[in-house]
């Protein structure tokens, strides 16, 4: 018998789909937070056992060395990655893009992505924390209006292969956002400005696969 940890963070619907988020390290209170109010049920993964009880799983920001490091030693990584082969439904953002990328350009000191997502990512892409910027961007799928976006030490998405495709890309091109069938990768925190379209296009892609 598995006890889940499960904790309700804001108006939690009991009917909604369960939605893990990666606990280790990072903003996964805002992200939790978001997924309780649009109705979803919120497990913290920390624990293998909690990775099979989920139906899709958003993977936050923060540091991908640690989160990288850290799901290794509480066991998460491997089956993160066998769930994420079999389909489950993942939404990564900043750091969590940068886990969800088959190929990492900087890898260093033997770091690890899931991987899932066919494209090539480069780390800090966009200079140090006081570099911090927000802008507009236009995310074709969610329609109008443009989405407020926030880069805080954000990866950069250099290259898309044939699996995935762009979802935005800044005005010099630089593409900053992805999909490839269930999962989804932004360079940039939709968790943090009040813009929930992200979280509810990942969660209809959560309800798809489990109707
Ligand atoms: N805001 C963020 O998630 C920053 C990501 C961080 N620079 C990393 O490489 O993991």
């Amino acid at each position: 018998m598995v006890t889940l940890r499960t904790e309700s963070l804001g108006a939690s619907d009991a009917a909604g789909p369960t939605v893990g988020v990666l606990a280790l390290q990072g903003d996964f209170r805002e992200h939790a937070r978001v997924l309780a109010g649009l109705g979803a049920r919120i497990v913290l993964v920390r624990r293998p056992e909690e990775v099979d009880a989920i139906d899709g799983l958003v993977i936050p920001g923060g540091e991908s060395t640690v989160m990288d490091k850290l799901s290794r030693a509480f066991g998460v990584a491997d089956p993160l990655r066998r769930r994420i082969a079999e389909g489950l439904p993942v939404y990564g953002t900043c750091a969590g893009l940068i886990m969800l990328a088959d190929t990492l350009h900087d890898a260093i000191d033997g770091q690890q992505t899931f991987g899932g997502l066919d494209i090539v990512v480069r780390r800090n892409a966009f200079g140090s924390q006081n570099q911090s910027f927000e802008v507009d961007l236009d995310v074709p799928v969610l329609g109008e209006p443009p989405v407020r976006a926030a880069f805080i030490r954000g990866p950069v998405v250099e290259s898309v292969g044939p699996r995935a495709r762009p979802l935005a890309a800044l005005a010099d091109g630089r593409v900053v956002a992805v999909e490839q069938d269930g999962l989804i990768g932004t360079s940039f925190h939709p968790e943090i400005l009040g813009d929930h379209r992200f979280h509810e296009y990942f969660l209809g892609k959560v309800r798809a696969r489990i109707a």
